[in-house]
This record gives C-alpha cells, structure tokens and sequence, in this order.
C-alpha cells in the first residue's frame, strides 16, 4: 500500500528519525512503538502530507495515496469546540459528499449506527463539551467507522481513557482490521502490541526495527536499556 525509501522524518530541516525504509501492506496491523520523541506522531503526520520529511520519499503501490482516518492525540483536539456528538461524527461522511449536497439516508443510517456501536446513542445530541475522556474517545472512533477509509492511522487512541473502554476501543480496532482495513497505531502498551499486533515498528533515535512483532518486540526493551545508561 505504502512504502517508505530511506524517509528522513523531522521540522524545518531538522531530523528526528533515522531514515527509515519499509513497506506498510494493504490490511496489515501495525503497532508503532518507541521512547517520546522518537518521532512516532511526526511518522503519522508526514504520512497524512501535515508535515513535510526532512528527505527521502513515500510512493503509493497504486500510484495515489490511500484515503486516510486519523486519530490525533486527545491532547491536540479541540474539546470545547461548540458540537453535538452527532455533528462531529457526521464530520466522517464529508469525504463521501459531495460540496454542497446534505446527507443521504445511507450516510444517516451509517452514522446512526456508528454511533449506537460505540455506546453513545443516548448521548447523540449533548454538545461535546459535556463528554467525559472516554465518551470523547468513543465519539472519535464513531467518526472513524463512518469514515470506512483504507487506512486508518491512530495516535494513542487508550490515552486517558479507563481500561474498560481501551478494551472496547481494541475490540473496534480488530473489527476495522478484519474489515480489510489497514491499521497503524501508536501505543506506549507493549502488552497489548504483543497481544493484537501482528507487526511493529520501533524508532530509537538512531535505529529502527520494522517487522514480525515477536522479532522487534525484544530490541525495545534493549534500546530501553540503552537510554537509561
Ligand atoms: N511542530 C514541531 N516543530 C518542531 N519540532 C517538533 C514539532 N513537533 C514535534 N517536534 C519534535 O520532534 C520530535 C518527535 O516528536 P513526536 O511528537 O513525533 O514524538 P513521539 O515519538 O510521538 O513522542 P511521544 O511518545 O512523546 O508522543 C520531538 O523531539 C519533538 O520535540
């Protein structure tokens, strides 16, 4: 689906990865693991075309970059932003509408159902500053169900949220991924990312291992090792 060619990933010409060289494939699960700021969000961002890299190159297997779902991370949403829950998960339709058309009663009944599978249809018309951290999470993920994208690029989606709806929100992420789609998430959880994830890529500052899960999984305690000498 993607793959990358020694892609230097970094701000204002400045790196903060090493240049990494690998292929993302299409329905693959891949967790992406690593100390802060080894450059685990920028990774998302530059794939997203956010953040330009600092050099090398990303190229599509069929020429043109997939539709994409992005989760950012909780800190760097908008929690105030004067919205029903219905509205923001509405937001998830736009890509399959056209400018100035409304929604179709496929788009409601979509929406409708997205937003009854994550728990929140009692909650459908509550602005969203009344929302708890998990109920926020929930409403987000909805918006990625009705987006139904190729590839699906989550940033700690279990930040702040309890371990019961983490649970959940893993659940919904298996689903996506047995749907066919493909998945990249960032996690700090390595007991999970062994559980769930079939492929990892690790960052260090200097290195990085991209593979089976079982193979990469025993270098990030050893870079661990590494950074606390
Ligand atoms: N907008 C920005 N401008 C300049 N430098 C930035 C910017 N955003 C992030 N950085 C720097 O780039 C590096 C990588 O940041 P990034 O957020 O990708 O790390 P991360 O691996 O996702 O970290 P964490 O696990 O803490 O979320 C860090 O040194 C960070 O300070």
């Amino acid at each position: 689906m993607i793959s990358l060619h020694q892609l230097v990933l970094g701000y204002q010409g400045r790196a903060v990865t090493p240049p990494l060289t690998g292929h993302i494939a299409q329905g693959s699960m891949t967790a992406v693991i690593g100390a802060n700021g080894t450059g685990k969000s920028t990774l998302l961002k530059t794939l997203l075309k956010l953040q330009p890299p600092v050099s090398g190159q990303v190229t599509f297997t069929d020429g043109r970059p997939p539709r994409i779902a992005w989760l950012p991370q909780l800190a760097e949403m908008e929690r105030q932003f004067p919205a029903t829950v219905y509205e923001v998960v509405c937001m998830g339709a736009w890509p399959a509408r056209s400018l100035f058309s409304g929604l179709n009663r496929q788009h409601r009944l979509q929406i409708a159902d997205a937003i009854e599978r994550v728990g929140l249809s009692a909650m459908s018309k509550q602005p969203i500053e009344m929302l708890s951290g998990g109920q926020f999470q929930r409403m987000l993920f909805a918006r990625l169900l009705v987006q139904n994208a190729p590839l699906v690029l989550l940033d700690e989606p279990f930040t702040g949220v309890d371990s019961q709806t983490s649970d959940f929100l893993m659940t919904l992420i298996c689903q996506m991924h047995q749907a066919g789609q493909t998945v990249m998430a960032v996690l700090h959880d390595n007991e999970r990312v062994s559980q769930y994830f079939p492929q990892v890529l690790l960052l260090t500052q200097d290195h990085f291992h991209w593979g089976a899960t079982a193979e990469v999984l025993p270098h990030y305690s050893h870079s661990c090792t590494e950074l606390a000498l």
